[in-house]
């Protein structure tokens, strides 16, 4: 069991940054391996610690396990005896969803976190845990560990790692743009996570712009601007989800712009989320883009096939279904614009299997997705025409709904539109909403433009067949 356990911390060594080693992974000790059950026992010194690996590491243990003794193994995580107290069962820390909170019951600056945070008692009880989470909004369940990494994501998620480990100092702000679905949300709040794993004192806090919106409005009306002041320009990492939202507010970005000069000049940590990049934001004050575009931003992609069928895998583990390889490719193959639409689809996969009492195999893939694979005909999405278009022509995905009119620009858009008429059941209002909001004429435009042109010109005819080609599959 020794022997397993440095073997097991080495190879997590390679993996996790030396800080999360010390932080997470020295603490635990070996309990014992039952071999009947194929049961690893680990100790964690306390309740925070306990939960932090049981959700962020438990998997990782188990695989290392699985290797060294050659069978299945589970893992349990139980309070190390020599600090362990009668204590109910663990329940995880509450999951904080990514969409705003309800302004009713969320006005940040009259909440507890306007004040310091108390130092942690020594050892670091389940409820100071709770505390946390309630106070930085944050979802313990999106962490780097559960974050699947693949192309579409592998800068994104190196820089977010970096800024993690060195806030305030390494890219600031950093700045996650993509479209709706890929995994944004869920690596900001792995940001947020990691540190207060570090630092259970940190000041973090995750907010939808929405929700900031709606606390400046407060603010407004009560005259509140101290109390705004005090929170915000103290937080230590300000997590700002989709920040688009903030288009047309001006009060909001003047108090924002404010927060965020104060942040950055304290050496502590912005990072933003929004569907565009910055220079792209309509309704944006000047300055703040500029300042959006002074740290480091980064771009996440759809995920390639590859990727779907890891995270379609990892996600089913997760639910304890071990789901069948040509199973995971079959529901990736078909759906491939974004993450939340395949974890949509496997859950209804998993839900049919388990109601019919039936075992996971392509056919009850495809009458569970009986719906899904007919409306998307022929599994074509307008996001996917958009990413393969942008991919071909070397352009950014963003482009394809932004504003911005340079020929190297409008012409792949022009045929993403048309490409989008000819292989999906979509209208041309909504192919035109896909595409940033334009109006159905603009598509029709586009559409008539590019069919004619494919007669005339030889080479834009090859281009076109080469991406109905990659499109169809
Ligand atoms: N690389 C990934 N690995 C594992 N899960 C992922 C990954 N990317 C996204 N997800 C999951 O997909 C779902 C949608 O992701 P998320 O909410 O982060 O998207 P988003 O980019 O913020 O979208 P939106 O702009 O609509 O808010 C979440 O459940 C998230 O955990």
């Amino acid at each position: 069991m020794e022997q397993f356990w440095q073997a097991c911390v080495q190879r997590l060594e390679q993996e996790i940054p030396p800080q999360q080693i010390s932080a997470w992974i020295r603490p635990l000790t070996p309990l014992g391996f039952n071999e009947d059950e194929g049961m690893l026992r680990i100790g964690a010194p306390n309740r925070f610690k306990l939960d932090w690996a049981r959700s962020n590491f438990s998997n990782r243990i188990e695989s290392i396990a699985a290797e060294w003794y050659q069978r299945p193994v589970s893992v349990r995580f139980e309070l190390d005896g020599s600090v362990a107290r009668p204590a109910p069962s663990v329940a995880p820390p509450p999951v904080r969803r990514s969409e705003p909170v309800q302004a009713s019951t969320a006005m940040a600056p009259a909440e507890p976190p306007a004040m310091p945070a108390p130092p942690a008692p020594p050892n670091t009880t389940h409820t100071d845990a709770n505390i946390v989470y309630e106070r930085s909004r944050l979802n313990a369940d999106l962490t780097f560990d559960n974050f699947v990494t693949g192309k579409a994501n592998q800068l994104a998620r190196a820089a977010a790692l970096q800024v993690a480990e060195n806030p305030g100092t390494s890219y600031n702000p950093l700045f996650l743009y993509g479209g709706v679905g890929l995994g944004k949300t869920h690596l900001i709040h792995a940001i947020g996570n990691s540190l207060v794993a570090e630092n259970i004192n940190s000041r973090v806090r995750y907010i939808h712009a929405e929700q900031f919106v709606s606390d400046v409005v407060k603010t407004y009306h009560r005259k509140s601007f101290d109390e705004f002041k005090r929170y915000y320009h103290s937080l230590d990492l300000l997590l700002i989800d989709d920040i688009q939202f903030f288009s047309g507010k001006d009060g909001t970005q003047e108090l924002f712009f404010y927060a965020f000069e104060a942040i950055v000049q304290q050496r502590r940590q912005i990072i933003i989320t929004s569907d565009t990049y910055p220079k792209e934001l309509t309704g944006i004050d000047e300055r703040l883009i500029s300042r959006f575009d002074s740290g480091l931003t980064l771009a996440i992609e759809p995920p390639e096939l590859e990727m779907r069928v890891a995270i379609l895998i990892r996600k089913a583990e997760t639910e304890g279904v071990p789901l069948p390889e040509e199973v995971a490719f079959f529901i990736a193959k078909h759906l491939r614009s974004n993450v939340r639409e395949l974890e949509g689809a496997l859950r209804k996969v998993l839900a049919y299997a388990r109601f019919h009492g039936r075992s996971i195999t392509v056919d009850v893939c495809k009458e569970a997705l009986k719906d899904l694979l007919s409306v998307s005909n022929g599994q074509l999405t307008v996001e996917n025409i958009q990413k393969t278009v942008a991919d071909f022509y070397k352009m950014k995905v963003a482009d394809m709904y932004s504003k911005r009119r340079p020929a190297n620009i409008a012409l792949p858009r022009q045929i993403a539109m048309y490409l989008a008429k000819e292989l999906t059941q979509k209208s041309l209002p909504e192919i035109g909403d896909l595409f940033g909001g334009r109006d159905h004429t603009t598509v029709l435009h586009a559409v008539r433009k590019i069919s004619e042109a494919r007669l005339k010109q030889a080479e834009l005819n090859h281009n076109l067949h080469v991406l109905e080609q990659t499109l169809k599959g």
